[in-house]
């Protein structure tokens, strides 16, 4: 079974020259985590999420206290916004389309989320855009409403061959496929140590892991039985084998 490496370094600042990821960032209608700046620097590509526009235009400034804030703007002007359009405010559709921002209106379809559509979008049609390997990472997806959570996670099952993060200020969340044998490297200056195994959805019948305090040997789990939350990450290294996809949570440091 092939190994799939998952690493957390773009919470890290700067260019990581050796990282073979092309990422693209979603902007959701959620308060930006602070760290949103250097997720829009690894990424190639920009999109928000309808009424993620006015979290942009509203917030980005708020996160650059000493610069003007039409300076700011500028400089983080999405590449496309996209979704139903019940939430982005008009001054703020009208500012980015002005600096040239792409808008699609996809009011019709009232069966998908937003968020569906962009990770949909950046798969299929962004242009330019190297996508052998590429990453989705999703600011302000979590710690919300409950129904736009697990929508957001839902995302994550209807595009599981796609690899897409969600993230809020306190953690972040993936796949992790039942295809592949899993090495997630812990970026230890910026998350951890809290981290759960969640199997959602069925049975993940067995699941070995080496690195957490509570490791799992051909473990089974469920919903309405055992589910691992509260582990705790111990090394720099954890893996994880499972018979079912589970999905990885970790803790993101308040540094
Ligand atoms: N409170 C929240 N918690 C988590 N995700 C959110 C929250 N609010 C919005 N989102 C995400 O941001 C996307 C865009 O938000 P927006 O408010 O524009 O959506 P919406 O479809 O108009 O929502 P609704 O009509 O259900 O209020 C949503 O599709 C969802 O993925
Ligand atoms: C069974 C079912 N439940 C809810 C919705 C509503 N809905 C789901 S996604 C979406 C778009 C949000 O931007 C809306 C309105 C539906 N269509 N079908």
């Amino acid at each position: 079974m092939d190994v799939m490496t998952h690493s957390s370094t773009f919470l890290l600042p700067g260019n990581d020259h050796s990282s073979s990821v092309t990422y693209a960032l979603v902007v959701l209608n959620q308060r930006l985590p602070r760290f949103t700046p250097i997720l829009w620097d690894h990424a190639q590509v920009r999109v928000c999420a309808d009424g993620g526009a006015n979290r942009v235009f509203d917030e980005m400034p708020l996160l650059f206290p000493r610069d003007d804030a039409l300076d700011v703007r500028h400089r983080y002007k999405p590449d496309m916004i996209k979704g139903d359009m019940d939430s982005i405010r008009t001054e703020v559709l009208d500012f980015y389309t002005n600096l040239g921002t792409k808008v699609v209106d996809e009011s019709h379809d009232q069966d998908t989320t937003d968020l569906h559509k962009c990770v949909a979008y950046i798969r299929d049609f962004a242009p330019n855009l190297d996508k052998s390997n590429l990453c989705i990472l999703v600011a302000g997806a979590l710690g919300g409403r409950f129904d736009h959570e697990a929508g957001n996670i839902n995302v994550l099952y209807r595009f599981s061959t796609t690899r897409i993060i969600l993230l809020s200020d306190d953690c972040l969340i993936y796949l992790l496929p039942r295809t592949h044998c899993h090495e997630i490297h812990i970026q230890s200056s910026v998350e951890g140590p809290h981290c759960g195994l969640i199997p959602i959805g069925m049975t993940s019948v067995s699941t070995t892991t080496t690195g957490l305090q509570w490791d799992l040997t051909n473990t089974e789990m469920r919903f309405g039985d055992l589910v691992s939350t509260s582990n705790l990450v111990q090394g720099e290294k954890i893996t994880v084998q499972s018979s079912s996809d589970l999905l990885w949570t970790i803790s993101i440091k308040k540094v």
